[in-house]
């Protein structure tokens, strides 16, 4: 299977989420990240629930990826599974009953993601390897899109895939962060299968359709 894109819903432009989460899914594409900021998790503040639950009828097709950047994110599980989320991804350091929390997503009957910071190990996943559907490697710190791509996170996907076989797992990696034409590549050579991209695609100069396409050229057939 491809590499799959999940265009960021944060560098859209949010007075035309609906119109613009459409153009992401013209073009072929099924992900949609759906970053949600609490401003205690990390410095900023996004959308809720209510985003997803607006946009699922405007996007049947979509797969809504949600990446939870606040902290108790257990108390959000429920309202992004009534909302129509497919995935529910919880940061490594924002809870201490990480397991239970995987394990509770899903119940919902979603696919269960851990986010890893920057500074986090991959090893930190060790004995959750079994609860998990996807890890989604931070190639910068939460919280802004835009940022500068971090090397020494990115290793990690090299690492999580070398322990996706030792441990006969098969949860999908996603890379999370200044995904653009100069990494796109390279991160999935080493073994990403969802690549995030917020401003490659929604702050394209030609466009949301020329973002992705741009991206899948550098990433081939
Ligand atoms: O989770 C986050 C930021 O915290 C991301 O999903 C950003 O939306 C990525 O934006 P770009 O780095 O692609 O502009
Ligand atoms: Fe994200």
């Amino acid at each position: 299977m491809g590499v799959l894109l999940a265009p960021s819903l944060l560098a859209a432009d949010h007075a035309r989420f609906g119109e613009q989460a459409q153009a992401a899914l013209a073009t072929g594409e099924h992900w949609l990240h759906v970053d949600v900021m609490d401003g205690r998790f990390v410095p900023n503040l996004t959308f809720g629930a209510e985003v997803v639950r607006a946009l699922k009828p405007l996007c049947p097709e979509a797969v809504f990826d949600v990446h939870l950047m606040v902290v108790e994110p257990e108390r959000y599980i429920e309202p992004f599974v009534a909302a129509g989320a497919h995935a529910i991804t919880v940061h490594q350091e924002a809870t201490p009953h990480l397991q239970r929390t995987l394990a509770a997503i899903r119940e919902a009957g979603c696919l269960a993601g851990v986010a890893l910071n920057p500074a986090t190990p991959p090893e930190t996943l060790r004995y959750v390897l079994g609860d998990l559907d996807l890890v989604l490697v931070m190639t910068v710190n939460p919280g802004f899109g835009g940022q500068a791509f971090l090397p020494s996170a990115a290793r990690k996907v090299g690492e999580l895939a070398q322990l996706r076989t030792e441990a006969g797992a098969s949860f999908k990696i996603s890379v999370d962060g200044s995904v653009n034409v100069k990494t796109a590549a390279g991160l999935a050579r080493d073994g990403a299968d969802v690549l995030v991209a917020g401003s490659a695609i929604f702050n394209h100069p030609e466009g949301v359709a020329a973002g992705v396409a741009a991206l899948r050229e550098v990433l081939g057939p």
